[in-house]
């Protein structure tokens, strides 16, 4: 058997080229020095690699996202797999894999990829793409893709992708990177990365076929690298289910462009209240695994109206609806308290994850059952107890663990305000209703019972005194309330909220050790530059003015010293969804789960019994 001619003219003598140079020993181990000379070698000989330009978009993904293996679709002489495989290094990956489809173009790439030090980084893979991809996943060599630079044969763009699909390893978190979408150009592949589920399963219904989609791309493009009649060793019809977002980066001056495409979690979020707008979606909208997918919100109106605000995110009139749109992934419950059993179990049973706004729910009855149903359907259950994640109470938390205070003996936590009447604007709000987990215990309770719980520990006993401070009256509810929590060791919770304190500055936390006590006047300043105005993403977001800085007092020489202890710089509420995308993703623990909130539910059940009967009661 002869063996086919050589195609690699211009590309061997790049090798010649680079390995003629006088002063090879000062190129080795340096990726830079090697890409520069292609550049030089370029003027005279043009070779098809991806570019600066183009290359700069691809590096700037990779110190973003820090992928520990990225994976490329043609290698070619090597310029994309040492210039992105040095910033993959760079960026504490653990490997580069490249599969190209000529044995001459991949021993060129090996000897370019060695002279650059990325030997031991960098693992060419040669044969088709098609059968590389399944073997390195069917083997569980690659369990996702993380990263996947497309730039090989342009119909094998979308069968590759559906390949993956159908393999189970692009997840949310997955980005594909394709090069020269725009010239030659890739409208196939364009169209299935920007399609909707809808359109998905209706292009599905063919089913698979035996050949490459082909429309829109020149005769040139559809015969380069492999011969006309090659047709894709699989054929997968990909997972209509996965929607992906997707953008086109384009250098400017360049008539080509990559198109970035990432799979996200895609998020529904249930009601288009105050917390939907203030507490949830700004926040999801901060962290790029999570995409803004669809809002429910039952009746639209002309100045209150999801679709208007949100253009591009489905809109639906029910959760019913919602749930049954397989593209999304997590839902977010933002409606009442009575609605949030019902709610979170119709998601979970449509195997969705769900992140309950809090109170969780009414009552640990409920809890119980909802945690088993997200076990049962293998679906994440998380609350939204965000603040775990207020600047005064991360402050405190490091001063506890730090041993500043010692041994802890009392917690006073505070939620006070002076609002004798209630604020017109609040009269329609759950908070302000005698509902199911409706009042003050529910709604401010369950964040000062959490964090205490979230710093100490679950107590032994409780005590609870559920008051309305703005008086008794045929619709008055409970409006404040006093709970104690008792520790085993002694040491004590006191957890107060009342709508009458007519003070300038409102006692949040005094909590005393027996080595020193810390006081903070003032509430977390996030809601309010929320309700401001103020974004995440803003400057100054949750940063605390020094003048509303604790003080920390310690006994020093026998006398007491205070001292201003700055309120750290926060994670945010971001922090939560974060969390939450790293807990979906196998990598770690939920920012809260249903199982903790069940707990804060139980002390809310204890304490109201309590109040009722005149007792102290067994946790
Ligand atoms: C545009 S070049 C890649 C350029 C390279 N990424 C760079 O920027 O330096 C395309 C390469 O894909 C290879 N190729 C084409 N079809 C392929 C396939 N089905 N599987 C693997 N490689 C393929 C070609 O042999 C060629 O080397």
């Amino acid at each position: 058997m002869s063996a086919p001619p050589s195609n690699a003219g211009k590309e061997l003598k790049l090798l010649h080229y680079i390995y003629g140079q006088p002063n090879l020993d000062e190129i080795r181990g340096h990726p830079q020095k090697v890409i520069d000379l292609i550049h030089e070698f370029e003027k005279d000989y043009p070779l098809i690699n991806v570019g600066p330009e183009k290359g700069e978009i691809i590096t700037q993904l990779i110190d973003e996202l820090k992928p520990k293996t990225m994976i490329e679709l043609g290698c070619y002489v090597g310029y994309s797999a040492i210039l992105f495989g040095d910033a993959v290094r760079r960026n504490g990956g653990e490997r580069y894999l490249s599969l190209e489809l000529n044995p001459e173009f991949a021993a060129v790439a090996n000897m370019l990829v060695e002279l650059a030090g990325l030997r031991d980084f960098v693992r060419i893979i040669v044969g088709r793409s098609d059968e590389s991809l399944h073997k390195l996943i069917t083997s569980g060599d690659v369990k996702k893709v993380e990263l996947l630079f497309i730039d090989h044969y342009k119909p094998a763009y979308t069968t590759d992708v559906k390949l993956c699909e159908h393999l189970g390893a692009i997840v949310p978190g997955s980005v594909l990177a394709a090069d020269n979408v725009l010239y030659p150009g890739n409208p196939p592949y364009l169209e299935y990365v920007r399609s909707t589920v809808e359109q998905k399963i209706e292009a599905a219904k063919e089913g698979p076929s035996q050949a490459y989609k082909t429309t829109g791309m020149t005769e040139k493009t559809v015969q380069s690298f492999v011969g006309k009649d090659d047709v894709p060793t699989f054929n997968f019809v990909g997972n209509p289910n996965l929607v992906y977002q997707s953008e086109l980066r384009q250098p400017q001056g360049l008539r080509d462009a990559v198109e970035v495409t990432s799979k996200t979690y895609n998020v529904g979020i249930v009601g288009y209240g105050f917390s939907a707008k203030i507490f949830h979606i700004p926040f999801v909208k901060e962290v790029p695994e999570l995409k803004l997918y669809a809002i429910v919100q039952r009746t639209p109106k002309q100045d209150d109206d999801a679709e208007k605000d949100h253009p591009g995110v489905k809109s639906f009139r029910t959760a019913e609806e919602m749930v049954q749109d397989p593209a999304v992934d997590v839902v977010i419950i933002t409606t009442a308290p009575d609605s949030h059993f019902a709610l979170s179990k119709l998601a979970l049973e449509a195997g969705k994850h769900v992140v309950c706004e809090k109170p969780f729910t009414p009552t640990t009855q409920e809890a119980d059952d909802l945690i088993a149903i997200s076990k049962k359907n293998n679906k994440q259950l998380a609350v939204f107890q965000n603040r775990r994640w207020d600047a005064d109470f991360v402050t405190l938390s490091k001063i506890v663990k730090n041993g500043s205070l010692g041994r802890i003996s009392e917690f006073e936590t505070h939620f006070d305000r002076h609002r004798p009447e209630v604020p017109a604007a609040d009269s329609h709000k759950w908070k302000n209703k005698v509902i199911p987990g409706g009042s003050a215990i529910y709604d401010l309770g369950t964040h000062l019972l959490d964090q205490a719980v979230h710093l100490l520990g679950l107590p032994k006993r409780v005590t609870g005194f559920i008051g309305s401070s703005r008086g008794v009256t045929s619709s008055s509810y409970e409006d404040s309330f006093t709970v104690l929590l008792h520790y085993a060791d002694g040491s004590m919770v006191t957890a107060k909220a009342t709508v009458v304190s007519p003070e300038d500055e409102q006692l949040r936390f005094w909590v005393r050790g027996d080595k020193g006590s810390f006081k903070k006047y003032h509430l977390d300043i996030q809601e309010d530059q929320l309700k401001a105005g103020i974004m995440p993403q803003d400057k100054g977001y949750g940063r605390e003015p020094s003048e509303r800085y604790g003080t920390l007092t310690t006994i020093q020489n026998g006398k007491p010293v205070k001292e201003v202890v700055p309120t750290v710089e926060p994670p945010t509420y971001t922090e939560y969804y974060r969390k939450l995308v790293r807990a979906l993703n196998g990598e770690g623990e939920l920012p809260a789960s249903g199982v903790e909130a069940r707990e804060v539910i139980r002390l809310i059940e204890l304490a109201r019994e309590s109040s009722r009967t005149g007792r102290t009661l067994d946790v």
